[in-house]
């Protein structure tokens, strides 16, 4: 698996995804930094006039609910339709589901209108998506992970999807194969749009590969690895340097890295 999410890193820097995002405002400007740093190419284009011509260009879209907007709402069901028909992949990041009603309605027209081939969330998020009492603060998981597992699988079943659920440990599953990616760092929860960031990765190596299970690990694990490989860089663990530090060590990242430092387990 090591060496199969290590071939994923050298798709993305090879083919450079185009990857259309229709993200929060909160962490916008730190994914279209942290998808330059994987090797793909960002574009935030979400106009709602604009949005279905571009997506006829793109390798994936990448659509993140966390301050969704009445009109970026009605131009991310263009883009998803519009993807859906051309057969593009979909990453979904729902994030806030829990704490606000108004996102499961969102959650609910994108399933009806598009093929998503990726949900991405926190713990909290996926297990409530899944029917199960997820436990949030706002858009930040304080779960404890007991019955994430079966939370990944019963929700990929339900949607015929992959479900990447994030926390100390990283849960994907296509509804059969489990993994865990075992690298991580509480570095990554000391900043904002850490989970947001995970979710523009997931969408680029989504882009490069028709096998979605291994591209989201391979995505999870690079942000989880940078992250360790940021921290153990640092004198003193401070957020700001860390956020910086995540930066230059995703742009740094190698198969190597991947091969030696990754910690994946499989069920
Ligand atoms: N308790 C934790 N310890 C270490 N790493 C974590 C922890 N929780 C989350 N992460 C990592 O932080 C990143 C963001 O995940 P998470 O905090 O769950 O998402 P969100 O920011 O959407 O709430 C992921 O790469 C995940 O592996
Ligand atoms: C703070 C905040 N508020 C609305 S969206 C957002 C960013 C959430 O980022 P993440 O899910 O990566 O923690
Ligand atoms: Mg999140």
């Amino acid at each position: 698996m090591l060496s199969s999410i290590a071939g994923v890193l050298r798709s993305v820097r090879e083919k450079t995804p185009l990857v259309q995002a229709i993200t929060n405002y909160v962490t916008i400007n730190d994914c279209a930094n942290i998808l330059l740093c994987f090797g793909a190419s960002p574009a935030m284009c979400e106009a709602k006039t604009e949005v279905e011509d571009f997506t006829g260009l793109i390798s994936s879209l990448y659509i993140n609910i966390g301050t969704l907007t009445e009109e970026q709402k009605e131009a991310a069901l263009l883009a998803a339709r519009k993807a859906s028909e051309l057969n593009k992949p979909i990453v979904l990041d729902p994030v806030a589901c829990c704490a606000i009603p108004r996102k499961m309605t969102i959650i609910k027209e994108l399933f009806e209108n598009a093929k998503i081939s990726v949900i991405k969330g926190n713990t909290g998020e996926i297990k409530f998506l899944a029917g199960y009492a997820g436990k949030v603060r706002g858009v930040d998981s304080i779960d404890d992970g007991q019955g994430a597992v079966e939370a990944c699988v019963s929700l990929a079943r339900q949607y015929n999807t992959i479900v990447a659920a994030t926390g100390e440990t990283d849960i994907i599953t296509d509804g059969e194969r489990v993994c865990f990616i075992h690298n991580q760092t509480p570095m990554l929860t000391r900043i904002t749009g850490a989970g947001c960031m995970v979710g523009a990765l997931t969408a680029a190596a989504a882009g490069v590969t028709e096998d979605r299970f291994t591209s989201s690990a391979a995505a999870l694990m690079a942000m989880s690895l940078a992250g360790e490989m940021a921290a153990n860089s640092l004198e003193k663990q401070l957020p700001g340097t860390f956020r910086m530090r995540l930066f230059d060590c995703l742009h740094n990242l190698t198969e190597e890295d991947i091969l030696n430092g990754g910690k994946i387990s499989c069920l």
